[in-house]
């Protein structure tokens, strides 16, 4: 498995990379993406948990090099399998500079869910609205434009079976890039209790994190008790000074 920390150093040695992420449940279509975008050959089936580690490959788009991430699929940020840590990690630590979200139109609640979860961890997100053509076959129309306004990004409709959207999907991913495109994600609004405990903990979070993390997505992973976050943050950002015991102290 590459580790993170050789994805960073590399990401470090060539500046001017453009790192663009897929992430997503199983089972979406990420490969396939991967695939098409790179001529690259990751394995794809229908069955979940194909891929375990990450691929990464190239393309080239309006004269600019990207470099694609193909990332295991997860259902959630939390971190709770080895899938789940290294998405989560790549997302957060690595920053690539867009992260798209793949989605099965057939089921966008779920899918949905961890959308939001990757929104609450960064900004540049682009959700892509794979298995098109399924949804069709199920009588399932979803309505692209809404779902932008609401999710304040901007979401782009594929097949990626068929190569259809992926375009689009690269247009999209490079107006990101030189701020074509300014994203404003939807942030969820916890019950007050929940919100005045991220209000007494960002100060310190963010004199901690330097910016490098976004301090209210770390507060709620410090109130839900989720100590790997604390160890990835002690690896990558090389913040020894970080008393795990001092910080989950301030969810008390
Ligand atoms: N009908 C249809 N099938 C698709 C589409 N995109 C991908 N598939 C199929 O869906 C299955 C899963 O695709 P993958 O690309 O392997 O999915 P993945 O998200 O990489 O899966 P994991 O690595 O397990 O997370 C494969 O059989 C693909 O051929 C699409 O737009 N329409
Ligand atoms: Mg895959």
């Amino acid at each position: 498995m590459v580790s993170i920390n050789n994805q960073l150093s590399e990401k470090k040695v060539t500046e001017k990379e453009i790192v663009v992420a897929l992430a997503g449940n199983p089972n979406t279509g990420k490969s396939t993406i991967f695939n098409a975008l790179t001529g690259l050959k990751q394995h794809t089936g229908n069955w979940p948990g194909k891929t375990v580690s990450y691929a990464r490959g190239n393309y080239v788009h309006r004269g600019k090099s990207f470099v694609l991430v193909d990332l295991p699929g997860t259902y959630s940020l939390l971190a709770n399998s080895i899938d789940e840590l290294i998405a989560r990690d790549f997302i957060c630590f690595a920053k690539p500079d867009v992260t798209i979200v793949v989605t099965d139109a057939t089921n966008l609640i779920r899918n949905l869910n961890l959308a939001l979860q990757i929104m609450e961890a960064t900004n540049n997100v682009v959700v892509a609205i794979n298995l098109l053509d399924e949804a069709e076959r199920k009588g399932i129309i979803v309505n692209i434009d809404k779902l932008s306004e609401k999710l304040g990004l901007p979401v782009v409709g594929t097949v990626a079976r068929n190569q259809m959207g992926l375009n689009r999907l690269k247009d999209t991913i490079d107006d990101i890039v030189t701020k074509k495109i300014v994203t404003n994600p939807l942030k969820i609004h916890y019950p007050p209790e929940i919100e005045q405990k991220i209000q007494e903990m960002t100060p310190e979070l963010e004199n901690i994190l330097k910016g490098e993390l976004n301090p209210r997505w770390v507060a709620l992973r410090i109130l839900e008790g989720d100590k790997t976050l604390i160890d990835s943050i002690k690896q990558y950002l090389v913040y020894k000074e970080i008393d795990i015991k001092g910080e989950v102290a301030l969810c008390h």
